[in-house]
């Protein structure tokens, strides 16, 4: 049996953000894993009128769990779901649950965070630095504990272009930045947001480099590490492949690439796109807690899952495989025929912008009004534009990460624990895994059924007939516009129609 799957048998396991994208992931693969394990306790808010009993169903009644459910019908009474808000002072929990938690917990594992890109800081600093900070501070008074696995992010120093596994310093000491988000005026902090966060892109990055440090300097005694993975994207194998549930990163660009919104990629062809897929995360996330909590290294280790060091992903590559996949399954009610511009040009990229996305948007909003229908496009083009743009950062640079940990890690597994918790993403194939990740796209987060293809294809052919009517008739206009203003061109004009005897 394999060591590792073995280990969390009859553990009890913490995890925070379990209801979320890596989350649920973690949880799917130690169910299936580990059917033995004691309990996972997690750490939920009610959300969108829902309550932590209704949250825990709808999650273990979803497809990502259809094999734990096939081999383990009653998984529902090995979840303990403790309410808890980790934006609140002791987190909410009640007295009870906190000290069932505090006496039973063997590992944690900490994934939750406010992941968006441009939450005002006082908020990212709350949720990924000062909850992180508490987590720690409950996590030294468990006296069962073996492992807390911290997930940040590979990007967390991306003011770097090349990144080893150590903690470095951050603009701003933790403690002095926690402090005067609770004393500043918010207008305020938003003033002086962009001086704080200085080269790092976002508040959540740069929180997410405060939660390092954070965690370096608190972490006392415990026996912790952290695990950065890079752009996590749909499982690569597990349970299935191609299941994905959330917009974050590329999945956002795909959708609009293939409903027609977004035409343009400001990439050089061989760019590298640092994709990992989450059900290799998992792996990696699972593997690093069992050696901390059985190796207990000397030091906090830091593991990169990333990708590009041993299989990178191009760019260019990953987009026509997008673009292949989205001809032969195209997604439904298309705003346009899928098609991507590359250009690295500033002047360029403007002119696209403007020329095929804002301007289509306004004349399809205008035929909208004039049908007595509400205008949506130019909404949904400028939000489009505005995730490319923050997005942008992360795929029109490259970056390095050291690797040794990780591949450290994967020399100390058996072959059967590398064979069952598998992150050698040497052994991915691209091409089949960017498809199975359209696909993925369309189906489980889309909601789109196969059965729909043939009628999606024929809107396309009918947008593609409209395209070109349009296009003729815009020539045809731009055409008599010039006859009529310029002797040369009525000129070429006679030339032409004499040639063809007209
Ligand atoms: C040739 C083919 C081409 C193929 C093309 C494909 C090729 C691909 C090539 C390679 C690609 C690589 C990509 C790199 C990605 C890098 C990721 C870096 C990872 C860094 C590592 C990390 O560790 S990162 C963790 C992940 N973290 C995120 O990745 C969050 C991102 N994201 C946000 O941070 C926020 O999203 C952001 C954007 C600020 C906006 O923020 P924002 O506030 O302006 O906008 P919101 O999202 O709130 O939405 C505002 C309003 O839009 C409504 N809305 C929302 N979705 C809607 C929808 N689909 N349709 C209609 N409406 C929608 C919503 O309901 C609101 O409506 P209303 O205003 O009425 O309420
Ligand atoms: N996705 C990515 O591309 C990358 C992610 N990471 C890191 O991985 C980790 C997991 O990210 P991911 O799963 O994608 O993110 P998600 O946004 O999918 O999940 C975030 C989780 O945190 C929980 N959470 C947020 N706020 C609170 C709160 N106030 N109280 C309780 N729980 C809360 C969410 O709960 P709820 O469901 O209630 O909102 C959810 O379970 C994060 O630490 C992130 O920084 C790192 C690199 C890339």
């Amino acid at each position: 049996m394999s060591a590792i799957a073995a280990y969390y048998n009859d553990k009890s396991i913490l995890i925070t953000g379990a209801t979320g994208f890596v989350g649920k992931v973690l949880m799917e693969k130690l169910f299936r894993t580990s059917p033995d394990l004691k309990v996972i306790y997690i750490l939920v808010r009610p959300k969108s009128g829902q309550t932590l009993k209704q949250r825990v169903f709808s999650i273990l009644n979803s497809e990502l769990f259809s094999k734990v459910r096939e081999i383990y019908p009653n998984v529902g009474e090995k979840i303990r779901a403790i309410y808890a808000d980790l934006s609140k002072d002791d987190f909410g929990i009640s007295k009870e649950d906190m000290e069932e938690l505090l006496s039973c917990t063997n590992i944690i594992f900490h994934c939750a965070a406010t992941v968006r890109f441009e939450d005002p800081l006082k908020y990212a600093v709350q949720l990924n630095v000062v909850a992180t900070q508490k987590l720690l501070l409950m996590a030294s008074q468990m006296p069962k504990l073996e492992a807390f696995i911290h997930l940040s992010t590979a990007f967390s120093n991306c003011n770097l272009k090349h990144i080893d596994e150590v903690v470095y310093p951050c603009p701003g000491e933790p403690k002095k930045i926690i402090n005067a988000m609770e004393w500043l005026d918010d207008a305020i902090i938003k003033e002086i947001t962009p001086k704080l966060i200085g080269d790092r892109p976002n508040t959540y990055i740069y929180s997410k480099a405060l939660g390092e440090t954070v965690v370096q300097e608190e972490g006392g005694k415990l026996n912790i590490a952290i695990v950065r993975p890079s752009i996590i994207s749909s499982t690569w194998q597990e349970p299935f492949p191609g299941w994905i549930d959330n917009v974050n990163g590329p999945g956002e660009l795909i959708i609009a690439t293939g409903k027609g919104l977004l035409q343009l990629l400001t990439v050089g062809p061989m760019t590298v796109v640092d994709l990992i897929p989450v059900d290799t995360v998992a792996n990696l996330i699972l593997a690093a807690g069992w050696y901390t909590a059985v190796h207990r290294p000397k030091t906090m280790l830091i593991y990169h899952s990333t990708s590009g060091q041993l299989n990178p992903c191009y760019c260019k590559k990953m987009a026509l495989q997008v673009m292949a996949t989205l001809e032969k399954t195209p997604f439904e009610k298309a705003f346009r025929r899928p098609c991507t511009v590359f250009t690295t040009n500033t002047i360029a990229k403007q002119f696209w912008k403007a020329v095929s996305h804002r301007i289509p948007a306004i004349i399809y909003d205008f035929y909208l009004r004039l049908t007595g229908r509400k205008p949506r496009i130019v909404k949904l083009m400028n939000r489009t534009l505005n995730a490319f743009s923050k997005l942008e950062y992360f795929i029109s640079q490259h970056w390095e990460w050291s690797i040794n940990n990780t591949e450290m890690l994967m020399s100390q597994m058996s072959p059967e624990d590398q064979r069952v918790f598998n992150f050698d993403v040497r052994q991915l194939n691209w091409l089949q895994y960017i498809e199975n990740y359209v696909l993925g796209l369309k189906k489980h987060l889309l909601k789109e059924d196969m059965a729909g293809i043939p009628e999606a294809k024929q809107h396309l052919r009918r947008l593609r007939n409209i395209n070109y009517i349009f296009n003729t008739v815009i020539f045809l206009i731009a055409w008599r516009l010039l006859i009529a203003r310029s002797q040369m061109a009525r000129n070429v004009w006679f030339f032409i129609c004499s040639l063809y005897n007209l």
